[in-house]
């Protein structure tokens, strides 16, 4: 069976976690260094790389921790150098990740997002051609037990893959969100105009998943020609501060923010 050291157990590593011991993943194959030491039931968690116990060499390393801790974190897993490596951070480059663990390194970059809490995630990894099938078939499988998974060559993609699904939970929420509000300014209780946005995001997203029509077709769907719909799509497609000019700017700050992280 795989043996997996899982670097950092929050929001993303505890996700991934419940999606492998959901798929079959036996506890006692997973060793998790996270320093709050959580308890994980009959998962070894361990509070620093030191405690890891001796004779565990894992097939692969995933490294499940904020970018911004990356460079002082990465060092000393570079002893597990017959290992796969897999990090799911934002921006860190696979250059990044090899000036820490060598040049030999078997280096895969990948970026899910918090759907995966529910196996509904979608996730892009990156190799670079020398990693062998066998890796990246790893990496697929390790990463499917929480949603889809698909690959890129070009790895310049992965910091807009970052800007479009790795934050776009956010993006969606926070349209619930406004939804809410909006309802409520509109005269909604607030628990029912709390309920319908939510629903509502959940629905459409349900029926987006479900439908072979395009985006664009389950709009038209809804907009009656001189009904509701269009009186507020012409707010909210404005070409000055509609959402698709926003979401346009947003992603692009998100891509260059994902660049600077990379340093
Ligand atoms: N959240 C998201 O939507 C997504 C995040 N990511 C990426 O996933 C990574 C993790 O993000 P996320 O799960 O949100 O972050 P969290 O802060 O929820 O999880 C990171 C965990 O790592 C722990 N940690 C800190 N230092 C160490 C260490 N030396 N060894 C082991 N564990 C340590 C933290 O503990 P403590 O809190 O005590 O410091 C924390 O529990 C990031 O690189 C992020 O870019 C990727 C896709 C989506
Ligand atoms: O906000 C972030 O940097 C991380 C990466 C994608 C989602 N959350």
């Amino acid at each position: 069976m795989t043996k997996i050291l899982l670097v950092g157990c929050g929001k993303m590593g505890s996700a991934m976690l419940a999606g492998w011991l959901e798929r079959g993943t036996s506890p006692g194959d997973v060793v998790v260094v996270e320093p709050s030491c959580p308890d994980l039931g009959s998962v070894r968690v361990v509070a620093s790389h030191a405690a890891i116990p001796e004779g565990f060499v894992p097939h692969v390393v995933i490294f499940a921790v904020k970018p911004q801790v990356m460079a002082d974190v990465v060092p000393p897993y570079a002893r597990f150098g017959t290992s796969l490596f897999l990090s799911i951070a934002a921006g860190k480059t696979i250059a990044f990740f090899r000036s820490l663990l060598g040049p030999d390194a078997v280096i895969v970059r990948a970026m899910p997002n918090t759907p995966a809490a529910v196996r509904r995630g979608i996730t892009v990894c990156c190799a670079e051609a020398s990693v062998p099938a066998q890796a990246r078939d790893l990496c697929g499988s390790l990463l499917e037990a929480v949603g889809e998974v698909g690959w890129v060559d070009d790895e310049a993609l992965m910091d807009v893959v970052t800007a479009v699904s790795g934050s776009g939970p956010a993006y969606i929420f926070l349209l619930a969100e406004a939804m809410e509000a909006a309802g409520l300014a509109q005269g909604l209780p607030p628990a029912l105009a709390e309920r319908l946005a939510r629903a509502t995001v959940a629905g459409a997203g349900e029926l987006l998943r479900l439908s072979s029509e395009t985006t664009q077709q389950l709009r038209q769907n809804v907009t009656s020609p001189g009904g509701t719909t269009a009186a507020a799509l012409a707010v909210l497609m404005a070409e000055k501060n509609g959402i698709p000019g926003l979401m346009s700017e947003a992603v692009a700050a998100a891509t260059r923010r994902g660049r600077e992280l990379a340093g």
